[in-house]
């Protein structure tokens, strides 16, 4: 079991689920600090959202345990009451306006903000009297991300949440989000495949690839660990020789190689003498080309 240390909200061991022949998790083991922004980051059907569903009760693991605010989260009121799940397909009654969806929020959420929430009614132009299934696809996410965020759960999931978001309201969500959590800290799980646009927003990365956790690093830790290296090919083969690479490319006499790992003063002047270019790396392009080379190898290193 994955020691649970003061100040963890969240401390899995050993989890799995299994659907038939899929495993969808696969033997996880990782904790969750309090007020921290994740990001639970992968490829499509990597288990981002089932573990989320694992993590909120919704769903039985097939093996390994699950602490939420110290117990199990399964049928357990007491934890869930201080959890918020928004995820993609929210189902809502057939007759629910948006108006019932926010008048019914503080039942479930203690910390709910009803002023804040107008705002963002406000800020997002959520029509209040339209039917649930009547609205578009990026207003029914936008209230979605309003209860979310309105909701200040001690423990909230965003599980894709921006689909059919304009950029506009992205950048709302963003914002507000991180204002919020800078004045009410909380904890927050944010799976998403807008790796560049919220990269500033998270404070820690986990990445599922294949049902198992293949990063589990800071942020600022994972943004300073891999650079590339560009200029003649000739110049980047020596420089590179015997170095992890994360990805590498070449077009004719020029070549672009990745590398895991921190330059120190002595190489970043060795580049330059031999008029290397070298470019940070930035989350998103890290986590692409781990997921798609040896990630495993990676996480070693990391
Ligand atoms: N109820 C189910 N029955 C069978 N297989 C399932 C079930 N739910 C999920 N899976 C499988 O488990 C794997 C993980 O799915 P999951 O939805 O957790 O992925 P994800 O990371 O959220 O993907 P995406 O980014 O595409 O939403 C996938 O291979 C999926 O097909």
């Amino acid at each position: 079991m994955n020691p649970t240390t003061a100040g963890d909200v969240v401390s899995v061991a050993n989890l799995s689920k299994r659907f038939g022949q899929v495993t969808a998790v696969d033997d996880v083991s990782f904790t969750v600090r309090e007020n921290t922004i994740y990001g639970l980051l992968g490829r499509n059907g990597a288990g981002k959202t089932t573990l989320m569903q694992l993590l909120t009760g919704q769903d039985f693991a097939t093996s390994g345990t699950i602490d939420v605010f110290g117990a199990s989260p399964v049928e357990n009121a007491a934890v869930l009451r201080n959890i918020c799940f928004i995820k993609e397909s929210q189902k809502y009654p057939d007759e629910f306006r948006a108006k019932h969806v926010f008048r019914s929020a503080p039942w479930f959420f203690k910390n709910w903000d009803a002023a804040f929430a107008e705002q963002l009614i406000e800020e997002f132009g959520v029509p209040l009297n339209r039917a649930m299934k009547k609205l578009s696809r990026g207003q029914l996410s936008a209230v979605g991300v309003i209860v979310g965020l309105a909701s200040r759960a001690p423990l909230t999931f965003f599980d894709e949440p921006y689909l059919g978001l304009d950029a506009v309201a992205r950048q709302i969500f963003y914002d507000r989000l991180l204002s919020d959590y800078a004045e009410h800290p909380r904890t927050v799980i944010l799976s998403t495949h807008l790796i560049d646009e919220v990269s500033n927003l998270l404070e820690h990365v986990l990445v599922i690839d294949h049902g198992r956790i293949i990063i589990d690093e800071e942020a600022d830790t994972l943004r300073g660990s891999a650079t590339t290296v560009a200029g003649t090919r000739a110049a980047v083969e020596r420089f590179t020789a015997g170095r992890e690479l994360l990805h590498s490319e070449s077009i004719g006499g020029l070549a672009s190689v990745t590398i895991q790992g921190q330059l120190n003063a002595f190489e970043r002047a060795d580049a330059a003498e031999s008029g290397l270019e070298l470019l940070p790396v930035s989350l998103q392009q890290l986590i692409v080309r781990t997921t798609n080379t040896s990630a495993h190898e990676f996480q070693a290193s990391a």
